[in-house]
């Protein structure tokens, strides 16, 4: 049976986390519609990362509700997450070194099994990421561990859609990367959004921010500092000083 239509494509109520002992996320609560780019903005330390990592199952969790498009997944494994639809692109990238471009998108499949409540994203063939990220067309051949910081950033956001998610979580995708990168990248988050991708991003970046998302959660110390539509952010922000 169909999720109502206006079922969040991701939501999260009350989400708590912890690093051992050290309680890092006090009840987040944040809400992803199908189709929507949502930026998760804050100073370095707010959460923003453990926020992903929560979300993901990669930290200790717990929350009222955290679900994706009507399914719980509060209690799920990273893998099986993973496999329900969401990609997730950590902050590190984690690209295969060893691994050429092709190599790596290929290891970017993901095991789906009709009927086990998956959700399929946009379908991206190994040309059409090449139209997405032209950089990484001259480099298919390449090791992985032989690229820029950006070129890694553009492989591991297209190894990500490889695996077709419905929702792609992005931690700070512009970090660490050339300006002119940082160009490339928006405008294939851009080219994502308008596929139909439901998209969260971690960002530092207003650029970015401004140009690929309709929407901000402001975090400070893993709490909800402010929300709202991503044209009112700039008015906030400033009083908050909340990038760089
Ligand atoms: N593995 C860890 N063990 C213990 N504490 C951690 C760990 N990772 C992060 N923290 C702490 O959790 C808090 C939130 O960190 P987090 O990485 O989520 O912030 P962030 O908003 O993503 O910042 P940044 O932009 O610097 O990545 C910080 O106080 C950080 O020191």
């Amino acid at each position: 049976m169909n999720p109502p239509a206006d079922t969040p494509m991701l939501e999260v109520d009350g989400l708590e986390a912890w690093y051992g002992e050290a309680k890092i996320l006090f009840g987040l609560s944040l809400t992803v519609a199908p189709g929507e780019a949502v930026a998760l903005v804050g100073r370095n330390g707010a959460g923003k990362s453990t926020t992903m990592k929560a979300v993901m199952g990669l930290v200790r969790r717990r929350a009222r509700r955290l679900a994706l498009h009507g399914q719980d997944i509060a209690a799920l494994p990273t893998y099986a997450i993973a496999r329900l639809g969401i990609g997730y692109v950590p902050e590190d990238r984690r690209i295969f070194t060893d691994l050429t471009v092709t190599e790596n998108l290929d290891l970017g499949r993901r095991a789906v099994r009709p009927g086990g409540g998956s959700l399929m994203g946009p379908d991206w063939p190994r040309e059409a990421l090449f139209e997405l990220f032209p950089n990484l067309a001259a480099l298919r051949d390449r090791l992985g561990g032989q690229m820029s910081g950006g070129e890694q950033q553009m492989l591991a956001v297209a190894r990500a859609l490889v695996g077709r998610p419905a929702l792609l979580l992005l931690d700070e995708p512009s970090e660490g990367i050339a300006p002119i990168i940082v160009e490339q990248m928006i405008n294939a988050l851009g080219a994502l959004k308008a596929s139909g991708l439901s998209l969260l991003i971690s960002e530092q970046n207003t650029a970015l921010c401004s140009a690929v998302c309709n929407r901000a959660y402001v975090i400070e110390q893993g709490e909800l500092r402010w929300q709202g539509a991503m044209s009112d952010l700039d008015s906030a922000v400033e009083p908050m000083r909340i990038f760089g």
